[in-house]
């Protein structure tokens, strides 16, 4: 069973400051693994050490493709939600739009322009950004945040069907998540 995600002995400094040093940590199909810690210990950043975008000081860092979703929507402001969506959809799949604005509850905002969406639906724009990509490598920074009850489910039930489906989930969250989860603390 291959992985999706590996660190090996990974070190991450940040403005001059080690924020995590020698962590290890593998996910295969299935897994999910919760980052947990103060504010400011590193979890952010470990996100983006695995997605590539930022630079570890030393260790091994290896991944499938992956979605990452944060607090950027990554979604264009002036187009509509379905076309901004359709940018990043995986292309072998053309219902895939329809099923990631379905599974985040935004079928009826399909055609609204992203900058016309409040906070919660932007989070959850940006969570079904992430699905309509196709990817199995899902890294989602705090995605319960600014959810209504309704939604927090919906995060749940698309958390799940990524993990049944082989996926695995990589997120930090201060609140805790539906499900089995590996947990991970930074700065204990
Ligand atoms: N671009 C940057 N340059 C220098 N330092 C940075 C940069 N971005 C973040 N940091 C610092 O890195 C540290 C870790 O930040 P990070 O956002 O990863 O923490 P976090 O655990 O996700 O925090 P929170 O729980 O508040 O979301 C913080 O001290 C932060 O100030």
């Amino acid at each position: 069973m291959s992985a999706l995600l590996t660190f090996e002995g990974v070190t991450c400094a940040r403005g001059g400051r080690t924020l995590f040093e020698d962590v290890s940590f593998a996910l295969g199909p299935g897994d999910a693994l919760r980052l947990t810690g103060p504010n400011g210990t590193g979890k952010s950043s470990l996100l983006l050490v695995a997605s590539g975008l930022l630079e570890p000081i030393s260790g091994r860092v290896e991944a499938v493709r992956l979605a990452l979703a944060d607090e950027r929507i990554g979604l264009e402001r002036d187009r509509s939600l379905r076309d901004a969506l359709s940018f990043w959809a995986k292309l072998d799949n053309s219902d895939i739009v329809d099923t990631a604005l379905k599974a985040m509850g935004l079928t009826e905002l399909a055609e609204v322009p992203v900058r016309y969406l409040s906070t919660g639906q932007r989070r959850r724009a940006g969570l079904a950004r992430a699905i309509a990509s196709g990817a199995r490598l899902l890294l989602l920074d705090e995605p319960a945040d600014g959810l209504d009850t309704a939604s927090r489910e919906l995060l749940d039930a698309a958390i799940a069907r990524n993990r049944q489906a082989g996926g695995a989930v990589l997120a930090a969250s201060h609140q805790p998540l539906n499900g089995t989860w590996q947990e991970l603390e930074l700065g204990s």
